[in-house]
């Protein structure tokens, strides 16, 4: 693949992007009433913050967590912990509307099963980027990441395998959900900065949700 993915697709289409992942535009636009407030709750109860890289860096991304469990990223490295380390707490339970389009977004996207027990909450202002990565701190890797986008729009890096590999460029709407997982679950990928802007709903910002499971094989908490 080559080049920028076209950017006039319909609601409700889809685009393949590799053979286990999926672009499912506007996916989440039915959701986002219910959404949206859960979300504030949340935040509310679990403020986003700047973590520290594991090299001693403020992260651009400021990030917060709900479900059983919470990414956190400090001197000693990424990992998922059962506490939000900035209040001590569990961290806030994952919504209900929030899990629901996470698992309707993987079953439409060809995972039936999945259970997220983790929601990896991003908040970039315009001109923040993340840069290319792969999401490895989870011990079950068959489980697919859903990732939901809100606010701004942004245009998201899909890769391959290797970093070195080229990565298509993905334009992602507010409403708009990227799943992947199986052979593509280990994809580098990554967010170009956020050009300035102001979103009716959620302002100058864009939010990225990525719903995980975090835990074990085969566990059961949700
Ligand atoms: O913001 C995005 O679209 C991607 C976020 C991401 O890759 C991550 O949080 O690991
Ligand atoms: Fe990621």
């Amino acid at each position: 693949m080559s080049g920028d993915l076209f950017a006039g697709i319909a609601a409700g289409s889809r685009l393949q992007l590799g053979d286990q992942a999926w672009l499912l535009h506007g996916f989440a636009l039915a959701a986002a009433d219910a959404l949206l407030p859960a979300l504030k709750d949340v935040i509310q109860a679990a403020p986003f913050r700047h973590m520290c890289t594991p090299g001693g860096r403020a992260m651009s991304v400021a990030t917060t967590s709900c479900g059983t469990l919470g990414w956190v990223s400090d001197r000693g490295g990424y990992r998922y912990a059962r506490h939000d380390p900035a209040s001590g707490r569990d961290w806030p339970t994952m919504p209900a509307p929030m899990r629901e389009l996470a698992t309707a977004a993987a079953a439409a996207a060809g995972f039936p099963d999945f259970r997220p027990d983790a929601c990896l909450i991003n908040r970039y202002r315009p001109g923040t980027r993340l840069s290319l990565h792969q999401d490895r701190d989870e011990p079950d890797l068959g489980q697919p990441i859903v990732s939901v986008s809100l606010g701004l729009p942004a245009t998201f890096l899909f890769g391959g395998m290797a970093r070195s590999d080229r990565a298509v460029r993905v334009p992602l709407d507010h409403g708009d959900v990227v799943v992947w997982g199986g052979v593509d679950r280990l994809r580098f990928h990554g967010v170009l900065p956020v050009a300035p802007g102001v979103h009716p709903q959620l302002g100058a910002q864009r939010i990225n949700l990525t719903f995980r499971r975090a835990g074990p094989a085969g566990g059961t908490t949700a």
